[in-house]
This record gives structure tokens, sequence and C-alpha cells, in this order.
């Protein structure tokens, strides 16, 4: 997994670290990485690194200093670096030394050349604002930013994303590559933030060993590869769990085939659909062993509830039933509608019984009010309350288990966003917690190898869920680097 930290953990390793390393020091080494990673991109762009163009946009704290410093080393290079400060008077004063005496040519960014400056360069490296940004770009600098058609390399965050949620809210750079110190920051992760860093870079710079346990956390392919259940010598059909499905209804029989289309197709263990569509369900999947009730499914090892089964009074008794059963679960869809509608529902839940929520913002504001815009803050707190992992979906989708635990998926496109495709993540689930996973990782490994599957299934033109589903084990074997 990769590690997401906080700026104020950031800022608890650098304190850490100034007992040992002058601050001048780290941002020396920061820089350095930021230069490199500049002559990478002149490379790239214009075929050379000496005699190119660079603009630094540069802003009143250390961020603006890392790129004054980038400047210098830049300089030595052999390109020509023009500095627009943002706040002349504040720029960082050792940062600015270094850069003028290096030949970097610094002029105020309110004056009327700035603009040109900007548009003339072969790269803008944006040192504008950091870890202490707060909300959208000042005006100032979301003109300048306007005359840019270079590519931007940012320093740590691209400046006008919120560094703690990801969101943008106005102005805001849009970098091809970001190059940060320490570790990931949640801002170039979750929400729009994931889109407007490019390709991040994380230069160690000394900081990494002093970060501590990670915020969040980010479902790498290789988890995928270690975890993801696949049948080995010793297992049989019972071995790697029995996902019952109970889903669908006369009305939305496709909710039934999807979600169990998913379950046959993520592990080797067996599938029990159980509920109105049983006959619709055995013509797609003859594998399922299919009952009309719940009552009847027999034995399983985790249930997923929820997709098609309505909002009524036939919905609540499967839902009551299913909660009843004492098994890992998987609530979905209008499972999770009917929980919230009907509070005493809950009483239904042994509290040992592990219960996995996977609500859209729509059923999560149903749940306990609207997302906010710190989306893991809301859904951290949510796990918490009904002392579940909640996954809320999306783009980024977001996985919280009750002890504070945050996974993020940050899907690669938006193919995903179709009818049904809620359907085969649970499907996706319900499968990974019959194998015995604990549920916060199944959640995640299985939001994960979900978008992995839309990326595969889409290759750039629309998809329905059917074909999702159907690229699963594409995905997998993607993750399992077989293919
Ligand atoms: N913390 C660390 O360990 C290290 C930090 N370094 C650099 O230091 C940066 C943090 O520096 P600072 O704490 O001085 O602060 P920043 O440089 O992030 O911000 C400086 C000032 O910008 C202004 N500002 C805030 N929001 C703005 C917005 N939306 N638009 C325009 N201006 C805005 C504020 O007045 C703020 O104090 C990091 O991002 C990184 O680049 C590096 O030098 C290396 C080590
Ligand atoms: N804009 C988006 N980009 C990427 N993935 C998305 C987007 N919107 C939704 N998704 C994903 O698609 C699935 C949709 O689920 P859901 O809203 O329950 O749809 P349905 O009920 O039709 O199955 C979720 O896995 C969600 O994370
Ligand atoms: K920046």
């Amino acid at each position: 997994m990769r590690g997401v930290w906080t700026a104020d953990q950031v800022r608890a390793a650098e304190k850490q670290l100034a007992e040992r390393v002058p601050e001048t020091t780290l941002m020396y080494r920061a820089a350095f990485g930021v230069a490199i990673a500049a002559t990478e991109l002149l490379r790239e762009h214009r075929g050379r690194v000496s005699g190119t163009r660079v603009a630094l946009l540069v802003g009143a704290g250390n961020n603006g200093g890392d790129a004054l410093w980038a400047g210098a080393f830049l300089r030595e290079r052999g390109v020509r670096v023009d500095a627009l400060l943002l706040a002349p008077d504040r720029a960082h004063p050792a940062g600015l030394a270094a850069f003028r005496a290096a030949g970097g040519s610094a002029l105020d960014a309110s004056t009327t050349t700035a603009g040109s400056v900007a548009a003339r360069a072969d790269l803008v490296i944006d040192g504008i604002v950091g870890l202490s940004a707060h909300g959208p770009l000042r005006p100032s600098a979301a003109a300048l930013l306007e005359h840019v058609t270079a590519p931007i390399l940012a320093v740590d965050l691209p400046s006008g994303v919120d560094p703690a949620t990801g969101e943008v809210t106005g102005a805001a750079v849009s970098a091809a590559r970001t190059v940060t110190f320490g570790g990931l920051k949640p801002g170039h992760v979750l929400g729009a933030g994931a889109d407007h860093s490019g390709h991040v870079e994380v230069l160690d710079i000394g900081l990494t060993a002093a970060l501590g346990e990670p915020d969040l956390s980010l479902v790498d392919a290789s988890d995928l590869a270690r975890a993801w259940p696949v049948p080995g010598p010793d297992d049989d059909k019972y071995s790697q769990g029995v996902v019952g499905v109970a889903a669908g209804s006369a009305v939305y029989p496709g909710a039934a085939v999807l979600v169990t289309s998913a379950a046959v197709r993520a592990t080797s263990g067996m599938v029990r659909y159980a509920g109105p569509a049983a006959d619709v369900v055995r013509d797609h999947w003859p594998e399922a062993i299919v009952t009309g009730t719940v009552a009847d499914a027999g034995r399983v090892q985790s249930w997923t509830v929820g997709p098609g089964i309505g909002t009524g009074d036939s919905g609540r008794d499967v839902l009551r039933q299913v909660l009843r059963a004492g098994v890992p679960t998987c609530v979905d869809a209008d499972a999770i509608t009917l929980l919230a509608q009907n509070e005493n529902l809950w009483d239904e839940r042994d509290p040992d019984t592990p219960l996995v929520l996977t609500p859209h913002a729509g059923e999560f504001a149903r749940l306990v009010g609207p997302v906010r815009a710190d989306r893991v803050a809301s859904v951290r707190r949510a796990a918490a309350t009904f002392d579940a992992v909640v996954l809320l979906k999306g783009k980024t989708t977001v996985i919280a288990a009750p002890d504070g635990r945050v996974l993020v998926d940050q899907a690669r496109g938006s193919w995903a966003a179709t009818a049904g495709s809620g359907d085969v993540l649970s499907g996706l689930i319900g499968a990974l917690l019959a194998s015995g996973l604990d549920p916060w990782l199944a959640a995640g490994y299985a939001a994960a190898m979900h978008s992995s599957a839309a990326e595969l299934a889409a290759r750039g033109a629309p998809i329905g869920a059917s074909a999702l589903s159907a690229a699963i084990p594409a995905a997998i074997r993607r993750a399992r680097r077989l293919d």
C-alpha cells in the first residue's frame, strides 16, 4: 500500500528532523529534485535543457523558496530563468538571493511584462503555494496562470488545490507533473486534486522515515496480486467461501444477474443466489445455486444484499433475514435506503457481524446527511457511527473502517459511471468477504479491481455494467501480472 500523510504530519516530521538537519538543507534537497524533474520535462517537451526558458511562479512562503532554489540550479544548466514574484516583499529571502546570484532575473508579477514572460516559457514551475494553501488561487496568481501554455511542474502540490481534501473551488494549477516531499498528501489523491497533480513523484529528502503511520492508504497492484484469493492445490469449491446473493426482484432481475456475475468471476468460491429472480439468474449463471428465499439458501460465508430488492415490505424482510444470518455482509443500494428509513432494522444485526455499507452520495445522505467537502472525514465519521466499513462511491472511492483506517481508490477514468456498475462492485465485495478477507481490505481491494476492470473494458469507449463485469478476469490477470 502507498501511504498518504497530512500537512500536519509532514510539519511534525520536519520539526523532528530540524534537530539534526537545518531547514535550508531540506529546502536545498527539495529544490534539487524539482530542478532534476524540470530538466526531464524540458528534454521531453523541447528536446534539450540548455537554451530553454523557464518561468517560476513564486508565492510568499517556502514553496516559493523551493522554486527559487530550483531556478538557481537550472541556471547552472544554461536555462534562462525568470521568477515572477507574486508577493515581492515576502519572497523567500535566501532563495531569492541564491537565484539572483546564479544569474536569474526576478520581476514583480503585477507588472505588465509578467504575462508575456509566463507565455513565452518552455516550462513553468509552480511555487505559488504548497502545504499552507487555503482556498483557490488569489486573483493575481489566477490572472498570471491564464497566460501559461507550457507544461507546469508543481512544487509539492498544484497551487489552488486544497492540500487536505483535494478540493478545487476556483482557479487552480493543472500540473503535468508534481514533485512532492516525504510522502503523498491527500490533495494528490482525493477528488479533483488527483487530476490537477498530473504524475506525482515523491522525494524522500530525509522526511519519509519520520512521518509515522499514514493518514490514508492507496491500494496498489502488488497488494491485489498478493491478497486476491486464487485456488491452491488444497482448495475445493467450499474452501474459498460461499457467497450469498440477495438481490433483484421481479421488476429488477438484472441487478441479481450483475451481482451474481461479479461474485462468480471474482473467486472460485461457490455462489448461492436467493430471491425472486432465481430463474433469470440460473439462465445466465448455471454455476450458481439458486433458491427462491434467503431462508432456503443454505450456509454461506457472506451475503451481498440490496441491489434491486426494492424498499417495500419484501425488501425489508430480505434484509432482516440477511442481517440475522450473522455472517459478513455487504449492504448495498436498496438495503442502504431501507436501513436509513427503518432504524429498527439495525437491531437485527448481531453486533459482531461485520458490515460493509456501500452508498453512493445520495444513499450516504439518506443515512447520515450530505457528504461534506472533506469526504474522508465524512466517511470516517459514518464508519464509526455504524461500527461498519463504509465505502463511499465516486471517481474517488473512500473506504473507512470503524477504527479510523481509510483506503482511497482513485479511478483513472469515469467509465464506471454507468447503471448497474455498483451491483458489480457489491458482488466483488461479497466474494472477498466470503473468502475471509478483513472487511475493510475486502472493500478496498474490490473497489480497486472494479476500477481496473472498468478501465480495461472501456479502452476509451463507453461501456455497460455487463462489460465491466466481463473484464474482471482480465483485471485480476493484470494485477497478477499474467496478461
Ligand atoms: N515542511 C517541510 O518539511 C518542507 C517544506 N518545504 C516547502 O515548504 C512549503 C510550505 O511552506 P510554507 O508553510 O511557508 O507555506 P506555503 O509556501 O505553502 O504558503 C505560503 C503563503 O501563501 C499564502 N497563500 C495561502 N493560500 C494561498 C492561495 N490559495 N493562493 C495564493 N497564496 C496563498 C499564505 O499567505 C501562505 O502563508 C511546502 O509546500 C514545500 O514546498 C520544502 O522546502 C522542504 C521541506
Ligand atoms: N464519475 C465516476 N468516475 C469513476 N467511477 C465512478 C463515477 N461515478 C460512479 N463511479 C463508480 O461506479 C459505480 C456506480 O455505483 P452506483 O452508483 O451504485 O450505480 P448503480 O446503482 O447503477 O449500480 C461505483 O463503483 C462508483 O464508484
Ligand atoms: K505549488
